[in-house]
């Protein structure tokens, strides 16, 4: 039998304010379907931490050889924290899709803006809070964050709400309401995506 060609999933840009549920349903994603999505390794330039390895948490560099790597536009997206740079090449993203998974890429709005400026194929989902009320109970309600981050966050939800309107940067907007609605709303729109990936394992295994 003629080798079955295996076409390259898609990754899945998520995005939407801090607190507006992403983690949530990226979580459920993943209990479902074990085996359909992976998230790329990033790049960094901070010291691994305790237990931490190269190549599993993330892949830990050089000031230098990360910033070659940027002049060389090998990154999709990158940003500055704490003094260390951060960011997802386009090969990690590359290494998830080599493996039949969906990649998922879990960003800011610079982030969504800089990686449509890439030759990416790619879904770009936005999750909406129902409200900044709710989205600030949220906030809260999981007790991560001390009151000042809690006002930043609200601060840049407001700017990530307006730019969720920009036209060509968004291809769906859920609603994150009830969690199971939303839920369900995030698997149609991945369905044929899912399934694509599904298929290909079930033929890679029948083939082994
Ligand atoms: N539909 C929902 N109804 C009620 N609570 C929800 C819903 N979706 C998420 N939550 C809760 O809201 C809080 C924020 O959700 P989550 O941590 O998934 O947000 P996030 O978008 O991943 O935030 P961050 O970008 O800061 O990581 C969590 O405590 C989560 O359990």
């Amino acid at each position: 039998m003629p080798p079955t060609t295996s076409v390259k999933p898609r990754a899945v840009v998520l995005s939407g304010p801090s607190g507006s549920g992403k983690s949530t349903l990226i979580a459920e994603l993943f209990k479902e379907y074990p085996t359909a999505f992976a998230f790329s390794i990033s790049h960094t330039t901070r010291s691994p931490r305790a237990g931490e390895q190269n190549g599993r948490e993330y892949h830990f560099v050089a000031r230098s050889d990360m910033e070659n790597m940027l002049n060389r536009g090998e990154f999709l997206e990158s940003t500055e924290f704490s003094g260390n740079l951060y960011g997802t090449s386009k090969k990690a993203v590359d290494d998830v899709a080599q493996t039949g998974r969906i990649c998922l890429l879990d960003v800011d709005k610079q982030g969504v803006k800089n990686i449509r400026k890439t030759n990416l194929s790619a879904l770009y989902i936005f999750i909406s809070p129902p409200s900044y009320e709710i989205l600030e109970q949220r906030l809260r309600g999981r007790q991560t964050e001390n009151e000042a981050a809690i006002e930043k966050r609200l601060k840049e939800a407001k700017e990530s709400m307006e730019f969720s309107k920009e036209p060509g940067m968004y291809d769906h907007v859920i609603l994150n309401d009830q969690l199971e609605v939303a839920y369900q709303s995030l698997k149609n729109i991945l369905r044929k995506d899912i399934d694509g990936v599904l298929e290909q394992q079930k033929a890679t295994n029948t083939a082994k």
